[in-house]
This record gives C-alpha cells, sequence and structure tokens, in this order.
C-alpha cells in the first residue's frame, strides 16, 4: 500500500528535523511526521531526575508540534531502559526521593495519555521502569534475547496501580496478576508468547520499520477521532492516577527511605556493580 510504502525507513531520504536534550534526541521525518524519541544516557538510561524531565519534555514537543505519531527507542545498544536510577534513590532525601517519583509519574502520564499513536521500539532489556514505558505505548517490537517485565516484587516492593496499568492493558487480567506477583521478568520470547510485545524483530532498524508501518495504520483515521477514542479506553486508569498522584508520591518516599529499604538498594546496587565488573 502507498502509505506504508512511503512510511519505509530506507525509502525515507527525505528531510529530517532534530531536537535534543541532555539524554533524548528526536528527529522527525518531514515527509512522515512521525518523530523517533531516542533514549541516550548511557550506560543503561536509567531514569534520574534530569533524564524524566528531558524524556518529558521531548513527548509533549512532539506532542505540539503535531506529529503523526511518536517511536520510543534507545541509542544504547542492549538495553532500552534499565528502570529507576537506583543510585538516585540510594541514600537520597525526601525531597529528591520525592521529586524522583513526581517526575517518574509526569513522563508516565505523558505518555500514556498521549493522543498521539504511540510504540515502542524496544532494542534491548526494558524491566521495571523501562517496562513502564514500553507498555505506556500501544504497540511494542523487540529484539531478541532480553527482558522485559515489571519485576518489584522481586525487589520486595510493590508497584502501585498506575504504574501496573499499561500492563493490565495488555495482559488478560489472569497473567497479569500472576506476573506481577511473581515480579516475573519474561524473555522476549516469552513476551510475544504471553501478547506483552507484538513482534520479535532482528535489528533495531526492523524495529523502527514495524513501529512506522503501525503508525501508518491510521494514516486514513481521522486524528481526533482516533485520539478520543484512544483515551476513552484510558480514562478509567488516568481518573484513578490523578486523584491519588499526590498521595502516592507521599506513599513512596515514605517507602523508599525506610532504613530496611534503603539497606535492599544498597545490596542491591552491589551486586550489580559486581555482576557488571565479572
Ligand atoms: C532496587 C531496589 C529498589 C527499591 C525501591 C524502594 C521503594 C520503591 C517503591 C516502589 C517503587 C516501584 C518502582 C520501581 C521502578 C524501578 O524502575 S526500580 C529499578 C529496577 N531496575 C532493575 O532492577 C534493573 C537493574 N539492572 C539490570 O538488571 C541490568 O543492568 C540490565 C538493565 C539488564 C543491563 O545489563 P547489562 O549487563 O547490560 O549492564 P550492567 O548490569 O553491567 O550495568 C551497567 C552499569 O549500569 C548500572 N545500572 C544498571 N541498572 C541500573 C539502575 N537501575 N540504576 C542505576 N544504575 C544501574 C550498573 O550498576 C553498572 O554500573 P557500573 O558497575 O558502574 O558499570
Amino acid at each position: 500500500m502507498m502509505h506504508l510504502n512511503l512510511l519505509r525507513l530506507g525509502a525515507c531520504r527525505v528531510p529530517s528535523r532534530l531536537m535534543s536534550t541532555k539524554s533524548t534526541s528526536v528527529e522527525i521525518n518531514d515527509k512522515t511526521g512521525v518523530a523517533i524519541l531516542s533514549m541516550c544516557r548511557p550506560p543503561v538510561n536509567s531514569q534520574n531526575v534530569q533524564f524524566l524531565r528531558d524524556l518529558k519534555s521531548s513527548i509533549y514537543e512532539i506532542e505540539n508540534n503535531k506529529s503523526r505519531g511518536l517511536i520510543l527507542t534507545s541509542a544504547n545498544s542492549n538495553v532500552f531502559s534499565a528502570g529507576l536510577d537506583i543510585l538516585e534513590m540510594y541514600n537520597a532525601d525526601k525531597e529528591q526521593l520525592g521529586t524522583l517519583w513526581t517526575e517518574l509519574q509526569n513522563v508516565w502520564i505523558a505518555l500514556y495519555g498521549s493522543g498521539l499513536p504511540t510504540a515502542a521500539a524496544i532494542n534491548g532489556h526494558a524491566p521495571a521502569g523501562g517496562c513502564l514505558l514500553a507498555t505506556a505505548c500501544e504497540y511494542r517490537a523487540m529484539l531478541p534475547n532480553c527482558v522485559i517485565g515489571l519485576n518489584e516484587t522481586q525487589l520486595g516492593i510493590i508497584a502501585p496501580k498506575w504504574l501496573m496499568s499499561g500492563y493490565q492493558n495488555i495482559l488478560p487480567q489472569r497473567l497479569a496478576e500472576r506476573a506481577l506477583t511473581q515480579g516475573r521478568l519474561f524473555t522476549t520470547e516469552e513476551a510475544l508468547k504471553a501478547g506483552l510485545i507484538d513482534e520479535i524483530v532482528n535489528s533495531k532498524e526492523e524495529a523502527l520499520e514495524k513501529c512506522l508501518n503501525f503508525i501508518g495504520t491510521f494514516a486514513k483515521v481521522n486524528p481526533l477521532a482516533r485520539s478520543l477514542t484512544k483515551l476513552q479506553f484510558r480514562a478509567a486508569n488516568i481518573k484513578e492516577f490523578e486523584k491519588i498522584r499526590q498521595k502516592d508520591v507521599e506513599d513512596f518516599v515514605s517507602l523508599a527511605s525506610r532504613p530496611e529499604v534503603q539497606k535492599v538498594m544498597g545490596d542491591y546496587l552491589e551486586n550489580l556493580k559486581k555482576k557488571s565488573k565479572k
């Protein structure tokens, strides 16, 4: 079909506009109008306050520029995003913890509540907050031999309801409950079988192409009708989130600042560091 051909990456040698922040870059293809938002905070796109602020402003910029769609991906070759930056939670004071959590909420609502067609080209591991971003999108293509999932219970912590919303939108209730209580990280292959991702792809280029094709399926649909229909599906979760968002920050701060939770974080960090030195 014509519009799908136009969207093929290889065929799109047309000018692109570039916008960037310290830890994100955005390329908007002038022909397709689709924006590719790349996360670039080496080594693992862990989510600290600055990164989350950059991500939020890029998402709103794409939305305000009237792009035709948004594709989220990573500039890192094997990690999509490692989730919240544990270094920024460990030994942090209450104000810092509150700011971090507020910014995570802000990014989630910007992406989950976006009226644009959104897709994730998951070119690496996507645990915890990485999975949160991917599941806030409407479509996911993922590289093999990676993991994705909400592993909070494995870390002895509870993901609040809004953080599970994307998961619950995608997975059947029974499967979502089991995966969340197990804190399961799915391999790419398991994620496809469960329906957590839509496609397995062999390269980042193929992931981007699949995402473009997905966004292309809306080419002949009225954008406002599309957007309002999408948001009707998400309205209940968004409304529930808005009601509890301040209390949710307080709950997070109170939990994350407890000495025993700080100890878990410290041990977890140490293990991560030991593993990376091997
Ligand atoms: C962990 C306890 C949290 C306790 C919180 C308490 C209360 C909160 C209440 C509710 C919160 C619920 C929500 C939580 C959302 C989250 O996102 S928590 C973060 C969870 N993330 C993870 O568990 C992922 C950990 N990382 C990995 O599994 C691997 O790094 C990877 C992503 C699979 C990549 O592996 P790879 O081999 O490529 O890289 P390395 O492991 O060698 O890592 C390189 C480098 O990066 C550092 N690093 C990795 N992840 C993080 C991170 N999330 N934050 C900070 N730093 C991270 C790693 O230590 C290495 O550093 P280096 O040794 O200095 O090179």
